[in-house]
């Protein structure tokens, strides 16, 4: 049996899977905790990497390794290939001034037709006119800007700082690669490759990118000789995984809520809404992502005093519309809508709102009319949605899928439990490998018909819309 690892190194964890290259079976698997924040050094992702692999039984008998991994993370290497400062990951928001900057000076037009996005605080581009502006010193020092699962892929075929026992290979910074899917979320890449001129506006000067391979190319081999392939972002890793076909739409609750699918034409919303970003197949991945997704159910738990099982039971305890209590969960500000400074709110509290099952049922209710506004913002991209697949941490609560089936309006899929991202970097591996995508067959758990209660949403829009109208109102100067 010849064997392929696939990782997903995410935001909160780092997952490996090993499966069998011809028929795709689960053969182990491993994980290892990330440390929490927004801004962590990259050697924690790296000892978790090792942890992992190590947890899933090592690498001595597998043949090919590919790495997914959370998007957009700014990664900074000096000359002899080292990290200058702890990586500032996608949903950490002080560089929401620098995107509005960057903006001002491109223009959103402009920045969507030259890269398929425009600058959010979580998009690298933003990170490196922070660096420029907040530590010039530091970014004075910047050689080589990495995303997590580039340097990460680096690392592990033996590369990184000059005299380190783990990089017998060296700080050979030429030798960083990505794919396009990853490429895609720095914002100063594009169909026809880098955007030098948007990198040199956002970090003052030029640096080396990783080199872009294609799907299936082979980026090199482990020191121990395992064939590494390119790799790609988290959602990307998602959509191969599940073999994401036209008609489906993802959606992912994880730390962050995604929705996305797969398209042949590229996408350019000026409106900055939907971020056009490609795929891990050579096509495109149109998306929108929330910075409030699974911790919202986590830290709504954590006040009720209760574990997940118990949330989703809470939950489906309350009539949908959790009378009238709605939850706008803007807790780490917002991406979508892009209010990076907003907080989340608590709308409609009675003395008759106010209980342990309507607050469990509008946190879910609050995160799930979210990613349906994006589903929307999605569709208006001309995305068809003849199905929801559901994933992420999240997707296993009972509740969530049921009071999904309420409020998207398109039949959900629930995927069998499993780790998509690290399995579609386990279908990218293999592809590298042999030359062939795989066609291993995903199953699903559960088929849900729309349950549509469209008060759901019209609640939530009119919290939100006031959240929204408040921010707005907050950032006019005062007349006079
Ligand atoms: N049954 C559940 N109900 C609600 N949330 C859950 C459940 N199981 C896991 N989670 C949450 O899902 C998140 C992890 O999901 P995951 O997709 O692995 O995230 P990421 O890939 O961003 O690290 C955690 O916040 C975890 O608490
Ligand atoms: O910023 C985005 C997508 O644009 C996020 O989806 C990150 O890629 C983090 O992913 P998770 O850790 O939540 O899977």
């Amino acid at each position: 049996m010849t064997l392929v690892a696939g990782v997903d190194s995410s935001t909160q964890s780092c997952k490996v899977v090993i499966r069998d290259a011809a028929t795709g079976a689960l053969v182990r698997s491993g994980r290892a905790s990330h440390p929490d924040g927004t801004e962590v050094d990259p050697q924690a992702w790296w000892s978790a990497l090792q942890q992992a692999i190590a947890a899933a039984g090592g690498l001595d008998d597998v043949a090919a390794i590919s790495i997914a991994g959370q998007q957009h993370g700014m990664v900074v290497l000096d000359a002899e290939g080292r990290v200058i400062r702890p990586a500032l990951l996608w949903n950490d928001t002080r560089s929401a001034g620098a995107a509005r900057d960057l903006i001002d000076e491109v223009g959103a037009d402009a920045y969507a037709e030259r890269t398929g996005v425009v600058p959010v605080a979580s998009f690298t581009a933003t990170k490196l006119r922070w660096l420029r502006d907040a530590e010039p010193e530091a970014a004075a020092r910047v050689a080589a800007v990495a995303l997590p699962h580039d340097w990460l892929t680096w690392r592990l075929r033996g590369f990184g700082p000059a005299g380190e026992a783990d990089a017998p290979l060296g700080p050979v910074l030429d030798e960083l690669a990505t794919d396009r899917s990853d490429a895609s979320g720095t914002a100063y890449w594009g169909a026809d490759g880098y955007d030098r001129d948007l990198l040199e506006r956002a970090l003052g000067h030029d640096a080396v990118l990783p080199r872009v391979v294609g799907p299936a190319d082979r980026v090199g081999e482990t020191v121990a000789g395992v064939v590494v392939g390119p790799g790609a972002g988290d959602n990307a890793g998602a959509a191969l995984g599940l073999d994401a076909q036209p008609g489906d739409v993802v959606v992912s609750i994880g730390t962050s809520g995604t929705v996305f699918a797969v398209t042949e034409q590229p996408v350019a919303d000026a409106s900055g809404t939907v971020a056009g970003f490609a795929d891990a197949s050579g096509n495109w991945l149109p998306l929108i992502a929330t910075l409030n997704a699974a911790r919202v159910l986590d830290s709504t738990a954590g006040l009720l005093g209760v574990d997940h099982a118990e949330l989703g039971r809470l939950a489906l305890e309350a009539e949908p519309g959790a009378s009238g209590l709605v939850l706008v969960p803007y807790f780490e500000g917002e991406r979508t809508p892009n209010l990076p400074d907003a907080t989340a709110s608590l709308h409609g509290m009675t003395l008759g709102s106010t209980t342990r099952p309507n607050l469990a049922r509008a946190a879910v209710e609050g995160l799930l009319c979210g990613l349906a506004d994006g589903l929307d913002a999605v569709r208006g991209q001309g995305v068809e949605a003849r199905r929801v697949l559901l994933i992420g941490g999240a997707a296993q609560n009972p509740a969530v899928r049921a009071i999904a089936a309420q409020v998207f309006d398109a039949p959900v899929a629930i995927p069998a439990p499993g780790e998509y991202v690290a399995d579609g970097a386990a279908r990218q591996a293999a592809w590298a490998l042999t030359g062939e995508r795989p066609g291993w067959v995903v199953e699903l758990a559960a088929e849900l018909e729309p349950d549509t209660r469209p008060e759901i949403r019209a609640a939530y829009a009119a919290a939100a819309g006031r959240v929204a109208d408040a921010a707005s109102a907050a950032s006019i100067p005062a007349l006079g």
